[in-house]
Parts: structure tokens; sequence; C-alpha cells
């Protein structure tokens, strides 16, 4: 089978590698940060306009479209790529995350994850098989298998039980694609929890299955950031370097770059697009927020140096003016410069690997980073 994933160039000093991961709507470079679209949207732009920042892959999210507006009714209506008109790839997620940060009364049963759904307080039980049915009828080019995202804290037989429950539900979800995949790519999840030995016996697991790419899940729940790269790394140590590593929910430019010098090649982060409509911007030299007096009078850009649609026409102190009145054009305005920011700092990772110049990259951006407040 032709590879889904080229590596193009390795980092001597690091783990990290850029390269090209091949869906049926297109190539997508890596390390990539993908754009969160939970409700088939990436909030306040239009697709033309994301796809104009330099995205190549959105998320969407099977738990909320399950449940709004139907993967049926988008299934008649062409499929999530028609029905948003975003011709590019869709990662969608199976919904198992979902349904323990959001639902209510979440119930984990052998056979899948019983709610009820956070909109009408209807029962559902969301399995492996239907989690797959609900991705095939987005049409989505890579699909997620059903995982319990473990809690965090837990208790390490807690953490060893919901383990291997994935492990179960993955083997299920598998099944369930290879019934009605469609030319779509299929990625398993590694948990673990915090346990370090829980950590490589569920990635040498997953590792054994034959899926496209490997997920890093259970992370990015509230953990300190060491720990997370302490499991990160634990998980890394028995997965595959010629497949992708997904590492979900992650995260600050930070957490990016530590993730992307262990291996990791695919990111998703709330974010750039949460802290846009909270009025929270980043720069290169750390991230301001509009809610301070101090822009009130300040005619400069948000940051000097990006080039962006909003960087190039408004000043902080408009920006701050249409904040604090509450107009909606800011979130829009935001969101164009975080993603903008978030898409070429990943630009910046690719070229740095290409040119052998990663840990000069790190170290700049840490440099920076002290730099005085903007
Ligand atoms: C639209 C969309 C939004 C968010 C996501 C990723 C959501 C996400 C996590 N986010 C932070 N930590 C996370 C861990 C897990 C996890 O262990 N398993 C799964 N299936 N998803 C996770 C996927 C799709």
């Amino acid at each position: 089978m032709a590879s889904i994933f080229q590596i193009e160039k390795k980092c001597p000093q690091t783990g990290a590698r850029t390269g090209f991961l091949f869906t049926r709507r297109g190539v997508i470079e890596t390390p990539v940060f993908m754009p969160v679209g939970t409700q088939a949207s990436v909030k306040t732009l239009t697709p033309e306009e994301v796809s104009g920042l330099g995205a190549r892959i959105i998320l969407a999210n099977t738990y909320h479209l399950f449940l709004r507006p139907g993967h049926e009714l988008i299934a008649r209506h062409g499929g999530l790529h028609r029905f948003m008109n975003w011709p590019r790839s869709i990662l969608t997620d199976s919904g198992g995350y979902q349904v323990f940060s959001l639902a209510k009364l979440c119930k984990i049963e052998e056979e899948g994850a019983r709610f009820q759904s956070h909109l009408d307080g209807q029962e559902y039980l969301l399995t492996p098989e239907l989690s797959m049915e609900i991705q095939a009828g987005l049409d989505s080019d890579i699909r997620m298998v059903l995982d319990t995202c473990i809690p965090y804290p837990c208790s390490y037989d807690e953490a060893k039980r919901l383990t291997e429950l994935t492990h179960r539900w993955e083997k299920r979800s598998l099944l369930a694609w290879q019934k009605n995949h469609r030319e779509s790519l299929v990625f398993g999840i590694t948990q673990g929890g915090m346990f370090e030995d829980l950590r490589r016996y569920s990635a040498r697991v997953i590792a054994n299955f034959d899926f496209h790419g490997h997920a890093i899940g259970g992370l990015s729940v509230g953990e300190p950031h060491d720990l997370m790269i302490e499991m990160l790394e634990a998980s890394l140590s028995e997965l595959p370097e010629e497949k992708p590593r997904y590492l979900m929910g992650v995260g600050t430019p930070q957490d990016i770059l530590e993730a992307v010098s262990r291996g990791v090649d695919m990111f998703d982060c709330v974010l750039p697009t949460r802290n846009a409509r909270r009025g929270t911007l980043f720069t290169s030299f750390g991230k301001i927020s509009l809610k301070q007096s101090r822009y009130k009078d300040d005619e400069r850009p948000i940051d000097p140096e990006c080039q962006c649609y909003t960087c190039r026409n408004y000043s902080r102190a408009y920006l701050r003016h249409l904040f604090m009145a509450g107009e909606l054009l800011v979130y829009r305005l935001n969101t164009i410069h975080n993603l903008h920011f978030y898409l070429c700092f990943m630009e910046g990772i690719r070229d740095a690997i290409r040119k052998g110049r990663f840990e000069e990259f790190k170290k700049h951006y840490y440099e920076r980073k002290e730099e005085s407040e903007c």
C-alpha cells in the first residue's frame, strides 16, 4: 500500500521531522496545526478565510454533529465537505472525549459510552461501531477510533481498566472502519493515564494494530506540563517512527515546540480560536489582552512583525475599542490574527527543520518569549 506519510527531513540533534501526510483530499505539510471546527465551522471565519490563512486540514466533532444536526442529515446533503463548503481534509474525533467532557451522566460500559445529550437530555449509547458509522456519514478523511479519555487524576487500577477497555473499543473501531471506510484513514489513540508503564503498554498494543497513524490521547487534561512531556515520551518510545503521530489537544506554542522536538507531527488546540474570542492575542513576544487599559490609546498593530490582515489594517486601540464595545467584528479580526500566528509558527518550524536550523529556531523562540512585555 502506498504510504500515506512521507518524512522529508529529520533534525539531526532532536526527534523533530518535517514531511507530508496524504489524504484523498490533498497533501498536508507536517508538523501541522489543525484548526478546530467542532460544529462544522471554524468559529467566525469562512472556509475561504481559513484556507487563505494556510490551513489544509481542520477538525470536526462526531459527538456534536451526531446530536445536531445529525450525521444522516449531513450525509443526505453530500457529506461534511459539501455541507460546510470545505473541500480540503477533515479529521473527525470519535466523540469519546466529548462525551466525557460535555455530556451529562456519562456511564462507561463494555458495549460503549452511555450518556445524556447536553442539548436535550436524551439518552444515547455511543459504541465503536456507531462512532465509525457517524464518521462515515460525515465522510471525513481521517477518522479516530472510539476511546475512553482517562481523567486526571486517576488511580492506577482505574487507569489500567480504562486503558484495556479502550484497546477493546479500538479493535472494534478498526473492524467497523474496515467495513465502510471509502479511502479514509483511521488513527489509533494511546492512553495509559499518567503511568509510564501503562503508557508504554498502551502504545505497544496500539502500534500492533494496523492503523495509518497514532494519536497520543489522555493528555492536555489539566496535568502539569512536565508530566505531559514525561507521558508523551513514554508513549512515543513505543510508536513506529514511520507513521504520523498526533498529540491531541496540544497546545501552546511552547508545548508544540517541545512535542515537535520529540517527533510529534500533528496538533490541535482550541487556544487560538477561543482566546481570540476572549480578547487574548498571541504575538512573537508573548500574549496581550485587549482587556488591559494600557492598549486604549496604542496605535501599534497587535504584533508589529505580523503580516496578517488584522495587523496590516488595525491598531490595538481600535481592537480594544471593538472588544470593550462588544462589536462582533473583533472576534473575526482576533481569530484571523491568532490562526495566522499559529499557522505561521508551524511554517517556521517546518522551514527550520528543512534547513537544519530547528535548534536555533527553538532557542530564538525562548529568547523572544522572555522579552519585556510588548
Ligand atoms: C473538534 C475536535 C476538538 C478536539 C479534539 C481533541 C479532543 C481530545 C483532547 N483534547 C485535549 N486532550 C484530549 C484528549 C483526547 C483523547 O484522549 N481522546 C480523544 N478522542 N480526543 C481527545 C478533536 C476534535
